[in-house]
């Protein structure tokens, strides 16, 4: 049975937040007075799946069932999990807390707040120890970090189960050592952004020059390294200890002026809305979110084929889903196996607006990668110095794919034997069938360089599938040449 999440507020954040659980497969409700609500949570729930499903090419679980609650009581009924995004008003946020611990005092209870500690909302709560921060980034369905910020009320237990939990829907929360105003990273955020406003307020630099100081150079380098890996290497070979010695008496001189706080009068308002208004009113707002979240999901997905920050994330809940989606996935073994299920992304499609021909293969690899976990072979064969390496491939192109298709790759074995693995892999989208590739594949000893006899265990594994597939029809197009007449 999905597990259900209560929503508690659902504007920008809280929608984030249904989309990020109802996008792994989690039931959602979500309470919100605003009579504008559903619309708005419709609107976010568009652009997450657009997006969200892009970051990965194992299948997204099934979508949970969205509900919107006429109270409190009627959102956390059997809620497994209750996140709290109302306004950043800490009395507020109190009496609400309060009225959701008056029906479920032990669920634990998640504030997106972005400033508050939670012992301040912890204070007069029915149950202080089930009350934490939990505090996200816009877009929530996108951005893994969450901000795990508790106090001594809270038991490890349950801090561990809250991370578990997270993690099950893909985020990175990161456990504060200890509660402070405003946690991490909107410390950071709120010093960039005081210097930011300086900076327009004393005609230095409209809002668009420091966007593009930031986009082009910096914000690169922070979105991949963070802050001291970055600086570690401005220091040159000799790394922090010279970075410090160079930079660190400049911050004596001063170049910012951190401390003060510019006063928000009309003058300064008008000045940064209309700036603002200039630099990016063409578009609506979620236009902006449209394409915030592509270049967001290029950024991800770039990470995650280094396997490095926020991609290693991505790779590591595809590893958790990994396993549950091929078991559900795979049918009878005397059939082809589905192995892959994979969805044409933007960066797929060439010039001719259709699926361009090296994704073919790589949606082949995926299957047989997938095949190759399936018998045994897996990173940790790999790791023992044995792998299966593909020698040979024929690739038939029988139909086009588009963008957003939903796509399966099947797997028929055609000979094995212990040291070669011939198979026939089926491309399709649906009944349709948009190309198969014959390949074969050897055997190795990777340290020794030459092909050798696959482990027992692996051979234990596939052989009585390459029986089972003995009796399955020829597919047509196998040991086809290139120029070669069908029919
Ligand atoms: N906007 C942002 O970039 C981020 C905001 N946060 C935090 O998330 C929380 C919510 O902020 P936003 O979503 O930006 O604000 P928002 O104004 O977009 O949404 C707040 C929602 O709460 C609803 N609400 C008001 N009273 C309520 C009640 N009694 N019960 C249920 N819902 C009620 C409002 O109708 C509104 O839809 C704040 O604590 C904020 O600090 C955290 C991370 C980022
Ligand atoms: C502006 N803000 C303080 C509400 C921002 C956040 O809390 C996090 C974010 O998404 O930048």
């Amino acid at each position: 049975m999905a597990r259900k999440a209560a929503i508690i507020g659902g504007g920008v954040i809280g929608g984030g937040w249904a989309a990020r659980f109802l996008l792994n497969g989690w039931d959602v409700a979500v309470l919100d007075p605003d009579p504008e609500s559903e619309r708005k949570i419709h609107a976010v729930l568009d652009n997450a799946r657009r997006s969200l499903p892009a970051l990965s090419d194992l299948p997204i679980p099934e979508e949970g069932r969205l509900t919107f609650a006429s109270s409190i009581e009627d959102a956390v009924q059997d809620a497994d999990y209750i996140q709290e995004s109302v306004p950043e008003r800490l009395e507020f946020k109190r009496d609400v807390l309060a009225r959701i611990q008056a029906v479920a005092p032990n669920v634990p209870v998640g504030s997106s707040t972005s400033g508050f500690r939670p012992s301040q909302l912890q204070e007069g709560a029915i149950n202080p120890g089930a009350v934490f921060v939990a505090h996200p980034f816009n877009p929530v369905y996108l951005l893994p970090l969450v901000e795990i910020v508790t106090s001594p009320a809270n038991e490890p237990e349950l801090v561990n189960r809250v991370q578990e939990t997270l993690r099950d829907v893909g985020m990175y929360p990161l456990h504060i050592r200890k509660e402070i105003d405003a946690h991490i990273a909107d410390r950071l955020l709120e010093a960039v952004w005081r210097e930011a406003l300086w900076l327009v307020r004393d005609g230095i630099a409209t809002t668009a020059e420091i966007d593009d100081a930031i986009r082009m150079a910096f914000g690169l380098r922070w979105a991949q390294m963070g802050l001291f890996e970055t600086y570690r290497i401005a220091g040159g070979e000799a790394g922090m200890r010279h970075f410090l010695a160079q930079f660190g008496p400049a911050l004596k001189w001063p170049w910012t002026r951190l401390t003060e706080v510019p006063d928000f009068d009309d003058a300064l308002v008008d000045l940064i809305a209309g700036q603002s208004d200039r630099q990016s009113g063409h578009h609506s707002i979620r236009e902006l979110e449209r394409i915030r979240d592509s270049n967001l999901v290029g950024i991800l997905r770039a990470l995650k084929d280094r396997n490095w920050g926020a991609g290693k994330v991505l790779r590591d809940h595809d590893e958790r889903r990994r396993s549950g989606v091929l078991d559900a996935m795979v049918g009878d073994l005397d059939q082809p196996l589905v192995m892959a299920r994979m969805q044409v992304l933007p960066g797929w499609i060439d010039y001719n607006s259709h699926m361009t021909e090296s994704r073919y293969l790589f949606a082949a690899s995926e299957t047989t990668d997938a095949f190759l976990r399936f018998i045994g072979a897996d990173m940790d064969y790999v790791a023992g110095g044995h792998s299966y390496y593909t020698v040979e491939t024929h690739i038939m192109h029988l139909g086009e794919g588009k963008l957003g298709d939903r796509l399966t790759g099947s797997l028929q074995v055609l000979h094995a034997d212990e040291k070669r693995l011939h198979v026939f892999i089926r491309i399709s989208r649906g009944e349709d069938v948009l190309a198969t590739l014959e390949q074969m594949l050897l055997h190795v000893d990777m340290k020794a360089g030459r092909s050798c006899p696959a482990a027992a265990a692996i051979l234990d594994r596939l052989m009585p599938i390459a029986q089972a597939h003995a009796s399955l029809p020829r597919p047509e197009g196998v040991g086809r040449h290139v120029g070669q007449r069908s029919g």
